[in-house]
């Protein structure tokens, strides 16, 4: 066992971000103390996950009002006005407006304060969001535990680690916790094409947390499903619609339907901050496209002719009858999902 990589912390009013292109070769910590390098850290995914890149547009947010000293109004539009600007970073984690919204909405409550307590009390914000995700997590994985059994084997896709979030991760929790209770689970790790982040940072990570963790091609998860080496599929979410349907990375839907296929139960782990109830199914949640050399030249050379089309979306949506439950910190949700994620969030 490894010391555990943290992907995202404050220190010495900067924001320090574990650089996740470069792992798992390199582990290269930058420190961030602009707006403009937190949006471009987001980006080019330098920071990626849904409840990290919540957390970094947070302290993101409160960066970029240092250079504000005139009026608090001042610095409630400037606020507003970088909310904007994050907003562009990536579409479809809902996080990340989640967070953005939480900072404003920090600012608006605060009217009488004189700018400097103002800032004071927007790095207290960003540090609770931060703080709070530590504790959702493992709730969440305290959850799952309860579906799972001592020798259970496992499908994750992506990575929805403890490099994705604050702590422990969602999808990867109970492995964690799991560990801590001196169970054997086996994880599979899909590679999850086309960025890698199952190979180059799930396996990475638990990997080096001692958990027993096997690296597939994403085309091989039917064959292990077949060969009954899985007991339940466990992947995290980008962006839980009112009526249950999910946003994850690409390739998520896909495990779906082969777990429906095997009967496999299929769990979404899902912090509450990424179930989005103003979303009101699967079809409006926006997907993100990225470039097309993600695909054909992301292994280091051309793995295609130059000038071929690709299509690169980097999320797909599974419909919420694929799913078997959304697992919460604040509990286990089955269908009829609308009804019992309303009861769940009042
Ligand atoms: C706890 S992370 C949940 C999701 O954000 C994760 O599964 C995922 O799809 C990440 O996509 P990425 O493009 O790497 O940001």
């Amino acid at each position: 066992m490894t010391e555990a990589l943290v992907s995202i912390e404050w220190k010495n009013d900067a924001l320090i971000l574990l650089d996740q292109t470069k792992l798992p070769n390199e582990i290269i910590y930058d420190r961030y103390t602009t707006i403009q390098s937190v949006w471009d850290a987001i980006v080019t995914m330098k920071v990626r996950g849904a409840p990290a890149i919540g957390v970094a547009a947070a302290y993101g947010m409160y960066l970029g009002i240092q250079d504000v000293t005139g009026s608090v109004s001042e610095l409630k539009d400037t606020l507003q006005k970088n909310g904007e600007y994050l907003a562009t970073s990536r579409p479809t984690a809902v996080n990340l407006f989640w967070a953005i919204d939480r900072m404003v909405n920090c600012a608006a409550s605060l009217d009488d304060d004189s700018i400097e307590m103002m800032k004071e009390s927007l790095l207290t914000e960003a540090k609770r969001i931060h703080q709070e995700d530590e504790d959702i997590n493992r709730q969440i994985g305290e959850h799952l535990l309860t579906l799972l059994e001592d020798g259970n084997g496992i499908l994750t896709h992506c990575n929805a680690g403890a490099l994705a979030t604050s702590k422990y991760g969602t999808a990867t929790s109970p492995f964690y916790l799991a560990k801590e209770k001196g169970w054997d689970l086996k994880v599979y790790a899909d590679e999850t094409r086309p960025r890698l982040q199952g190979s180059t940072l799930t396996a990475l990570e638990l990997h080096r947390a001692g958990i027993d963790v096997t690296v597939i091609t994403d085309s091989m998860a039917a064959m292990v499903m077949s060969q009954g080496k899985i007991q339940a599929a466990i992947v995290g979410c980008d962006r839980v619609a009112a009526n249950g349907d999910t946003a994850n990375k690409i390739g998520t839907l896909g495990v779906a339907i082969l777990a429906k296929h095997y009967k496999v139960p299929f769990y979404i782990a899902a912090p509450t901050p990424t179930i989005d109830m103003q979303t009101a199914n699967g079809d409006t949640i926006p997907i993100e496209e990225r470039n097309i050399e993600e695909i054909i030249n992301s292994l280091g050379k051309w793995t295609a002719p130059k000038d071929v089309q690709a299509y690169n979306p980097a999320f797909d949506v599974t419909p919420a009858d694929l799913i078997t439950a959304i697992v919460t910190e604040k509990g286990i949700v089955h269908a009829p999902f609308e009804e019992n994620l309303k009861k769940l969030l009042n």
